[in-house]
């Protein structure tokens, strides 16, 4: 395909064939003012506070639109913010009450989603103004639109693969996967492509029309557009498939250390850990070894059953734990459960707290804690998965929905872990004991986590936004 004839726009998805016209690095003339347009979960903002943060060491100023409860953290890293609306709450509910992209999903979603949408196509040209080059994650689905007005380059990052290839089908529609499935692997994308613009195109469609005054445009003038892409994963977790086009990067993780500047670790804490006095440390072969447990942004429907759960396997397991249970802490329901929710939260700590082996935080920066204990146990979450196996520990994902059964097999297939997708006492206290006691599970991610210390991905991210910047821009000729 001649990646120079398109229509009206850059595309969904994109698996233009290779293009090797170009293969040199080019600066930019000058600096730049750089927008990145992300909807979601922590996971979702924190990877471009660290590519912002590169890209203004490069003298470029940037911006980041994403919903408001993230304004202060982005600014305390010294980013520009501006506001996009939504609820990131409402928006996980959604995806973990129903399950992704299924019939419940499109039929509760339906009910916020569409008068979030022309919000989000409103404030998101609004965030995108007086900027020279765009950044949008896939899932914010509108910023392609934007570009095509204001004839800036486009890139689409994300923290897990969205582009079309036979080798693996898209993370959000990972079944029981065995190899060999390239028919099916292909049309996944195809059909979460389609099922996006099913969703989206009539809103989008009158948004072009009335405000942006561009023409009337489908999902197949749009996919002929090659936007190049960069994927901030790393290619040792997962191998960059020889049929994507040369202008689709992976680049290595974008980690963020530090990511809450005014965090100092408690007291009891440090104590837990053993580092406080010599004198009150074990012996090193008296020591339990100790693991992370802690499912970031999810907001899981019983809290309680599960800290039962979590106390037990821990118990049996013979480990010592750091719980954080973000997870309870964050549920947004209507006034009238909110009271019951509360309770369910004290339940929780007190399930959690009533051990001495485990302690339960709300939260801990993961660049901080991990490097200090033995294995993790989390959702599968791209930047936790990523945090784990930098840090080279053996991992536990017990996977809730979008991309994180795709992490779990990952994982497995790695040889660093454990995916169980039920979390039950007898599976996790088996998984504890495997991921600290079986050596060679150990020594596989203590050899992962070295390679990807090796890597830098941010660096690599910039790189291939100055080589990739012309190709980005599709202006209309
Ligand atoms: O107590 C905490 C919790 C999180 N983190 C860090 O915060 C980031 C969270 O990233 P991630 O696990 O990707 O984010 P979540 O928001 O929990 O996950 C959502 O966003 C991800 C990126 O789109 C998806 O992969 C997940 O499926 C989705 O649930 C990572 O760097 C973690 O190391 C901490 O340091 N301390
Ligand atoms: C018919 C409607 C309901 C269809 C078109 C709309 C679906 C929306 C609600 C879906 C499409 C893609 C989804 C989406 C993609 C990726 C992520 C990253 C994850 O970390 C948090 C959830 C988040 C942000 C979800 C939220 C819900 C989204 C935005």
């Amino acid at each position: 395909m001649n990646i120079n004839i398109y229509l009206d726009g850059p595309p969904l998805l994109s698996n233009t064939s290779k293009n090797d016209s170009f293969n040199k690095p080019l600066l930019p003339k000058s600096n730049m003012h750089i927008t990145c347009l992300t909807i979601g979960s922590r996971g979702d903002v924190q990877p471009y506070i660290a590519l912002c943060k590169e890209l203004q060491t490069e003298g470029h100023r940037c911006r980041i639109a994403s919903h408001s409860e993230y304004q202060p953290w982005v600014e305390d890293h010294g980013i520009e913010f501006r506001s996009i609306g939504g609820d990131p709450g409402e928006l996980m509910k959604l995806c973990v009450d129903n399950g992704f992209l299924s019939y419940s999903f499109v039929k509760d979603g339906s009910k916020f989603f569409y008068t979030w949408f022309d919000e989000l196509l409103a404030t998101a040209w609004e965030a995108c103004q007086g900027t020279d080059l765009l950044i949008e994650s896939p899932s914010a689905m509108v910023g392609v639109h934007m570009a095509e007005k204001l004839e800036i380059p486009y890139f689409r990052s994300m923290p897990f693969p969205w582009t079309r290839t036979t080798r693996f089908p898209h993370p959000f529609a990972v079944q029981n996967y065995t190899s060999g499935r390239l028919l099916y692997n292909d049309m996944t994308y195809v059909m979460i492509d389609i099922a996006l613009w099913a969703g989206t195109s009539k809103a989008i469609n009158r948004f072009r029309r009335k405000k942006l005054g561009l023409p009337h445009t489908t999902r197949e003038k749009l996919e002929l557009w090659g936007v190049p892409h960069i994927y901030s994963f790393s290619p040792s977790v997962v191998a960059m498939p020889p049929d994507w086009a040369d202008f689709i990067h992976c680049t290595g993780y974008w980690f963020l250390d530090n990511p809450n500047t005014s965090w100092k670790p408690s007291t009891e804490l440090l104590q837990f850990l053993g580092n406080t006095s010599p004198s009150t440390q074990q012996k090193d072969e008296e020591k339990k070894p100790i693991v992370y447990i802690g499912f970031g942004s999810i907001i899981v429907p019983d809290p309680n059953a599960m800290s039962i759960v979590i106390v037990e396997a821990v118990k049996q397991a013979n480990v010592r734990a750091i719980v954080c249970k973000g997870w309870s802490s964050r549920r947004n329901d209507n006034d009238n459960q909110q009271g019951q929710q509360e309770d369910d939260d004290k339940i929780a700590t007190a399930i959690l707290q009533g051990h001495p082996d485990i302690l339960s935080l709300d939260s801990v920066p993961h660049d901080w804690l991990f490097p200090q204990i033995q294995g993790v146990v989390h959702h599968g979450g791209a930047g936790t998965t990523a945090a784990g196996l930098r840090a080279g520990l053996p991992t536990v994902i017990k996977p809730f929905f979008g991309d994180q059964r795709f992490w779990g097999q990952r994982i497995e297939e790695l040889g660093v872990g454990i995916c169980i997708p039920k979390l039950t006492t007898d599976k996790l206290t088996e998984a504890l004991i495997e991921i600290t006691h079986n050596l060679v599970t150990i020594s596989k991610a203590k050899a992962l986590g070295a390679t990807i210390q090796e890597e830098n991905g941010l660096k690599k991210a910039v790189e291939c936004i100055y080589r990739d910047i012309h190709l980005a821009k599709r202006g209309k000729e």
